[in-house]
């Protein structure tokens, strides 16, 4: 595990221990958010001829640290959704992201979309949290568990109706993916020991997933040439997060975004052709 997703992880499960002393497992039955229909994430993905895109809500990250400074995840999140975004991803681990369990309850009242908890999930805990919150799917991130905890993770995501994106950063974590048991596979562009980004790297994991499994490359994606080369790999979705944090309406670059990635596709079609 690198250096960052070991700490990240350490104080996670610090403050699990508090968190659990103050609601209990059970106490998420009575959370509004736990009796909310759910969304299908995995079609919101899947059903486009597009790349769909799923926006995320970032405030922070240890790598660039405050993204943006104005942030209001509910304006932010309405944007996306008028913009034509097919899911959003919402931050809620708050010692690193700055994100917080409160906006994913706030954006999920308001907005139609799939919402995915992002955040650092190693106990069952999370998962039922993130549906009393109001989310619809969790991402799950190989590199963080040992052995049979992914299968723990992956059985209380079924368990409690979420759907689960998991998260590969190498061919390492791919080779522990169990794809009975995974739909949805990410791989992150981004190499956490340099944080440097490679989108071909991501790419040539994703399509050793067998035919049916929904692919999302994530981290670092910002153009129509990015997202038209998904395309053309038969990559389904892009998770972006911090490209859209920056532009003053992130709603309005979505929309272009989409834009641009048709031209660059025909574009890329025919310098192969
Ligand atoms: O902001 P970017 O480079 O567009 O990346 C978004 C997303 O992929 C990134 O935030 C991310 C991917 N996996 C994660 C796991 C935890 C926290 C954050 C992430």
């Amino acid at each position: 595990m690198s250096n960052i997703l070991e700490k990240i992880t350490e104080k996670t499960s610090e403050d699990l221990v508090k968190r659990k002393q103050k609601v209990s497992f059970n106490d998420f039955n009575s959370f509004e958010g736990f009796e909310k229909e759910r969304i299908s994430f995995q079609e919101a993905l899947d059903g486009t001829d597009q790349v769909s895109i799923i926006s995320e809500v970032k405030k922070a990250s240890p790598s660039k640290g405050i993204i943006r400074p104005d942030f209001n995840p509910v304006d932010i999140a309405l944007r996306y959704e008028e913009g034509g975004a097919s899911a959003i991803s919402v931050l809620t681990d708050q010692p690193f992201f700055q994100g917080e369990l409160k906006y994913l309850e706030a954006i999920s009242k308001r907005v139609q979309l799939p919402l995915l908890r992002k955040d650092f999930i190693i106990d069952p805990y999370q998962i039922k949290e993130a549906r009393a919150h109001g989310a619809d799917a969790v991402l799950i991130i190989v590199a963080i568990t040992e052995g049979k905890q992914l299968e723990e993770l992956l059985h209380a995501a079924k368990e409690f109706g979420l759907d689960a994106l998991v998260e590969c950063y190498d061919q390492t974590d791919f080779d522990r993916v169990d794809f009975n048991l995974v739909d949805i596979l990410g791989v992150n562009n981004r190499d956490l020991k340099n944080f440097e980004v490679d989108v071909h790297r991501g790419i040539s994991i994703l399509q050793q997933a067998p035919e049916e499994t929904v692919l999302v490359s994530e981290s670092g994606l910002s153009s129509g040439e990015d997202l038209a080369l998904l395309k053309k790999e038969g990559i389904h979705s892009a998770l972006i997060g911090e490209y859209f944090m920056r532009q003053q309406d992130p709603g309005q670059a979505v929309k272009d975004l989409l834009e641009q990635t048709e031209e660059a596709y025909e574009q890329l079609m025919k310098a192969s052709s």
